[in-house]
């Protein structure tokens, strides 16, 4: 008879292995189950996030932007590197290192918090009993008073571009590049196409970004949008719009993209084709034929606000949910669902869940964009910083980007962030905490920020929204 826990949680990517330890910490007793086999051969925990996404391919980011550093940026500053070259195979070798570490860290995590970890495919085959199938074909069925899905997500593969190994590659595939392609394409400018189209254009590749839609990253405030999009063509990003790919074929060592645009028919010949038009949730064999687990029109798993499925006592969180498919919301949802379970009463605030865009310069946002607020008919006060103007980021060398902040123009309540600059993901983090205290602009603005640091920007904008920034020329008449 096999042990019967208080939640067992399927998957151990960011949201699954967060609520396995929160579950555990608050004296549940948690398994949580995972499949996913690592380059050697072993169960590895830590999902896309920790083996083939975030983690990875911020690996190669920091790599490749040290790389233009040395090679293009030190000379400003008085540092003769010589001549600067890439070793690309050792650059993978210590990406995988580094993924190592993490995901064996997990394991070791679990054993602290005391999380029974159980290796196989999980399949919720009742509200209150998981089989799980190992890796030599033997199943067990453990009873769980609770169940977490969190199984994640998988590349969105399109009818035009098959897959084919090593030339035309989804995200996964493009992080085990051996060598720099001279022609790269990518296929959709969303926030992969951008981030590797960004590391393999800094290691010398010629790289053509091709994105269906009219609009550079919509979900971001248009200018700030359209800032990014100046910054990156400057690097060398061609980046088409309004570029819809309608077929690709090998050639040899060639991969010819056919695709659409305002002049009708093109054809690109590129060495290396990266296709990233999005990811959908995975669910496939984690729900039992006879378990009426409802699902949406879009494939994802149906949960309430607080990650509830329709069958009692199941709960579903991370990427095969509604919502950004995220790490850190997955997480927040993780551990939201580990307190609701040992009796906590829990919620998450969507309304203030950071995104960055870890291209060079970060972009990085959260809540509304001045356009979506004046699409539902609120007024605001608009604050706006140029890095410019920032005397540490003239000493960094990083001069690019804004600082944008919206705010309610009759209560002062700050309703979004936006920005594009070096550092902005970590910066994000003082719209996202004060957005969750409901702050105002004026209680920023009357922040002490230390000097000098990137953050003062932050300050800037806050001051800005009144007409009161130091730094600059105010255009609003101050009150
Ligand atoms: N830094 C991060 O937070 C981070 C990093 C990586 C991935 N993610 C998440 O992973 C998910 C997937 O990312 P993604 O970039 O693959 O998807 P995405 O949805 O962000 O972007 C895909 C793009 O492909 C375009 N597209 C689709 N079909 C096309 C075609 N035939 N021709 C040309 N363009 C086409 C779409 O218009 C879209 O703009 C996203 O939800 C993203 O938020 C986040």
């Amino acid at each position: 008879m096999a042990d019967k826990f208080d939640v067992i949680v399927i998957g151990a990517g960011p949201g699954g292995y967060v609520a396995a330890i929160r579950a555990a910490q608050l004296g549940l007793k948690a398994a949580c189950v995972e499949k996913w086999i690592g380059k050697e051969g072993n169960v590895v925990h830590g999902g896309t996030c920790l083996n083939v996404g975030c983690i990875p391919s911020k690996a190669l980011l920091e790599a490749s932007h040290k790389f233009v550093e040395a090679k293009h940026d030190f000379d400003d500053m008085g540092i003769n590197a010589g001549d600067v070259t890439m070793d690309v195979k050792k650059m993978m070798a210590r990406k995988d290192k580094i993924v190592k570490n993490l995901t064996g860290g997990i394991s070791g995590l679990f054993k602290a918090n005391g999380v029974t970890s159980i290796e196989g495919t999980g399949k919720v085959v009742s509200g209150k009993q998981v089989e799980v199938t190992d890796h030599d074909g033997k199943t067990t069925t453990y009873d769980a008073e609770n169940i977490i899905i969190a199984a994640g997500s998988v590349p969105i593969e399109i009818p035009p571009t098959p897959l084919v190994d090593g030339m035309v590659v989804d995200s996964t595939g493009a992080l085990e590049f051996q060598e720099t392609p001279k022609r790269l394409g990518v296929i959709g400018a969303g926030i992969i196409g951008l981030e590797l189209g960004s590391v393999w254009n800094r290691l010398g590749s010629e790289v053509t970004v091709l994105e269906a839609m009219d609009d550079f990253l919509p979900m971001v405030d248009t200018a700030i949008a359209k800032e990014t999009q100046k910054i990156l063509k400057k690097q060398g990003l061609d980046i088409k719009l309004n570029a819809r790919v309608t077929g690709s074929e090998v050639k040899g060592e060639e991969v010819v993209v056919k695709y659409t645009d305002a002049n009708g028919e093109q054809e690109m010949t590129f060495d290396k084709l990266i296709v990233c038009v999005g990811r959908r949730p995975y669910t496939k064999g984690v729900i039992a034929d006879g378990v009426s687990i409802e699902l949406d029109e879009r494939g994802f798993i149906f949960v309430d606000d607080q990650c509830r499925t329709n069958v009692p006592g199941v709960y579903a969180v991370g990427d095969c949910v509604r919502g950004p498919m995220l790490a850190h919301k997955a997480s927040e949802e993780g551990i939201m669902v580990a307190d609701i379970i040992a009796g906590h009463k829990a919620e998450m605030n969507y309304d203030t869940i950071p995104n960055v865009v870890y291209t060079f310069p970060e972009v990085a946002w959260v809540g509304m964009t001045e356009q979506d607020a004046k699409a539902k008919g609120i007024e605001v006060k608009i604050g706006a910083f140029p890095f410019a103007a920032s005397g540490r980021a003239m000493a960094n060398n990083a001069t690019e980007g804004t600082a944008k902040i919206i705010a309610d123009a009759e209560t002062d309540r700050i309703l979004g962030m936006h920005i594009v600059g070096q550092h902005a993901g970590e910066m994000i983090a003082q719209g996202v905490i004060a957005m969750e205290f409901g702050s105002s602009a004026e209680d920023l603005a009357l922040t002490c920020y230390a000097h000098p640091t990137m953050s003062e920007a932050v300050h800037e904008a806050a001051l800005a929204v009144d007409g009161h920034a130091i730094h600059m020329a105010n255009r609003k008449k101050r009150k």
